[in-house]
């Protein structure tokens, strides 16, 4: 397809306008009735709830989970890279869960170029997995590497070596203790079938390799010396007393070195903290470092948080960390994570491909760009957004500007974040004549809404609602228009609820907390100045979800949608 292709066509009545267009994201802005625990509607929250007032004509509710963003089932919560992929994309992706899912059904995996790229050394020598312990079906799902075990023992792969994080953050805290154990269990029923089979290391994803987009190269390097090196300052004999330990160990809620005992004020620390940990045999030597020759596998589907591995692995010339020893290994992700850079060369399942995005369209029709957030999200409205690509479609024309994140702090420590700045950044670039379209992301409600601080999330709610209202009153003074949605719920339900009742779960009577994403609709508004009149959400789409946005978008900047998009949410 030539460039010419992408040229978008003037649209039918909205005209190009002439001063920008601001797109903000709310990440894990969900819509929910009001209730004590909805940290939305307990926070003050005067913009977005003024917003509403423009219901139905400029005020609407997304589906924002399941198969409206390319997920298995609707049992499948929201998340931010199908949401921000739907958001950029336009259209509704089969995504990552969804493939390998298929892929493992009937094995076929198997039979694919990645696995039989690592099979040798597999066999030969250790297949080593590595990944995140969760049936959260964001980054991984516990079926999915149950079938990738048990599919590698029954083609003759005799040892197997399994590194484990932690999650508590798309699961209930404290569920990694039954995940392990469910594990353990599991790897040792194919014992008897010739198969030494045991997990090696782990660690609690905030502080062991799951670390994203360069926000701190620390985390990656604790998982490196655990998995690799089989380096970590807690060793011990059992998995699940490993975690049941480490959990009981009271830290102040921070990384290992901080721990400190209960009677000193600590907390007990929750599955996404727990310190890196090696299991060690009898005399005490590591179970599974990785050695040369050996297969190795991430069983993470979702890319943001396995990229820094990744590299770390593939790449001969490394400056992040010192790796002290870099095994040569056969390596392979579950799906390559990153098309441009062909990251990793081998992977076990083909990524879905997202391609003529929103972005391509808008930068070959010459329309420019400023995309911004902080450290933890900036992928979110580059790479994501772009279909999984990190680069600009056009350098000239799209400028992405990240704010480096706090590191090493639980975000309900400091739930404004850096809010204030992608603010500023966000009023300077509509103010400065470059841009056609200003896109921010602000992380607050969902990287709080994680921690399961309501007050925080609250807190965290009431300070992006006024950042959205200063960056609203700069689209007002220079004539622009603005569209502000979410990419998936969390802030708005901060508890487990009973599925039939809707009544908060408790546990010794108190209300078990939910740090996870949710299943709830996100709002989207738009308005401004440069908003013709007259153009209105239409009210006939049967189940509007998020990549309905994406043609919105080119529809606000005065172009037709083109034909591999899914219909515009406007009326004109
Ligand atoms: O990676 C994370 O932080 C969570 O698993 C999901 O959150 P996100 O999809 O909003 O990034
Ligand atoms: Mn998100
Ligand atoms: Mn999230």
């Amino acid at each position: 397809m030539g460039a010419s292709e992408f040229q978008l066509k003037k649209h039918h009545s909205i005209p190009k306008p002439e001063k920008p267009l601001l797109v903000v994201v709310l990440d894990g802005w969900g819509e929910a009735p009001d209730d004590e625990f909805n940290a939305i509607s307990r926070a003050e929250t005067p913009c977005m709830d003024s917003l509403k007032e423009s219901k139905p004509d400029r005020w609407m509710l997304l589906k924002a989970h399941g198969t409206a963003v390319g997920l298995p089932s609707d049992d499948d919560m929201g998340n931010s890279e199908v949401g921000h992929n739907a958001l950029g994309a336009g259209q509704v992706v089969s995504q990552g869960a969804a493939l390998v899912d298929k892929a493992l059904e009937k094995g076929e995996l198997f039979d694919h170029d990645g696995w039989k790229y690592l099979e040798p050394a597999a066999k030969e020598h250790t297949l080593h997995l590595i990944g995140l312990l969760s049936d959260g079906g964001v980054h991984s799902r516990y079926n999915q590497l149950w079938l990738l075990i048990q599919g590698a023992a029954e083609r003759g792969v005799k040892r197997i070596r399994v590194h484990t994080l932690t999650d508590g953050r798309d699961t209930e805290d404290g569920t990694s203790v039954k995940f392990m154990a469910q594990l353990q269990k599991d790897l040792r029923s194919l014992e008897g079938k010739g198969c030494d089979a045991q997990v090696a290391s782990g660690g609690g994803r905030m502080i062991t390799t799951m670390d994203r987009y360069e926000s701190d190269w620390n985390v990656v390097k604790r998982g490196w010396e655990a998995h690799v090196l089989g380096e970590a300052p807690n060793k011990f004999k059992d998995p699940v007393e490993a975690i049941k330990a480490l959990k009981a160990s009271h830290c102040d809620g921070r990384r290992c070195k901080l721990q400190k005992p209960k009677e000193a004020g600590g907390k007990p620390v929750s599955d996404q903290w727990i310190p890196p940990f090696v299991i060690v045999d009898d005399d005490d030597n590591p179970v599974g470092p990785i050695q040369d020759g050996d297969a190795v596998a991430i069983f993470n589907f979702r890319a943001d948080r396995v990229v820094e591995l990744s590299k770390a692995f593939e790449y001969k010339d490394f400056k992040h960390f010192d790796r002290k020893r870099h095994p040569d290994v056969r390596f392979a992700g579950m799906m390559q994570y990153d098309g441009e850079l062909k990251l990793p060369a081998h992977f076990l399942v083909p990524p879905p491909a997202i391609s003529r995005t929103t972005g391509e369209f808008l930068a070959k029709s010459g329309v420019s760009t400023f995309a911004c957030s902080e450290s933890q999200k900036i992928g979110h409205v580059t790479f994501f957004w772009n279909g999984n690509r990190a680069a600009p479609f056009d350098k000239k024309l799209e400028t992405f500007h990240e704010v480096p994140s706090d590191q090493n702090i639980p975000f309900n420590e400091k739930p404004a974040m850096q809010s204030a700045k992608i603010t500023k950044l966000g009023i300077e670039a509509l103010k400065s004549g470059k841009y056609d379209q200003v896109r921010l992301n602000f992380p607050n409600p969902d990287m709080v809404g994680h921690t399961g601080d309501l007050e925080a999330t609250i807190s965290a709610c009431s300070t992006v609602d006024s950042c959205v209202q200063e960056l609203i009153n700069a689209v007002e003074e220079v004539g622009g228009t603005w569209l502000v949605t979410a990419d998936h719920g969390n802030a708005e339900d901060m508890v487990q609820r009973d599925k039939k009742s809707g009544k908060p779960l408790m546990e010794d009577g108190k209300p078990r907390i939910l740090t996870s994403h949710t299943l709830n609709p996100v709002p989207v508004a738009m308005g401004g100045p440069g908003l013709p009149e007259g153009v209105k959400f239409r009210t006939d789409l049967k189940e509007p979800g998020l990549a309905n946005v994406g043609p919105t978008i080119i529809n606000l900047l005065g172009f037709e949608a083109p034909d591999n998009m899914v219909p515009t949410l406007l009326s004109a």
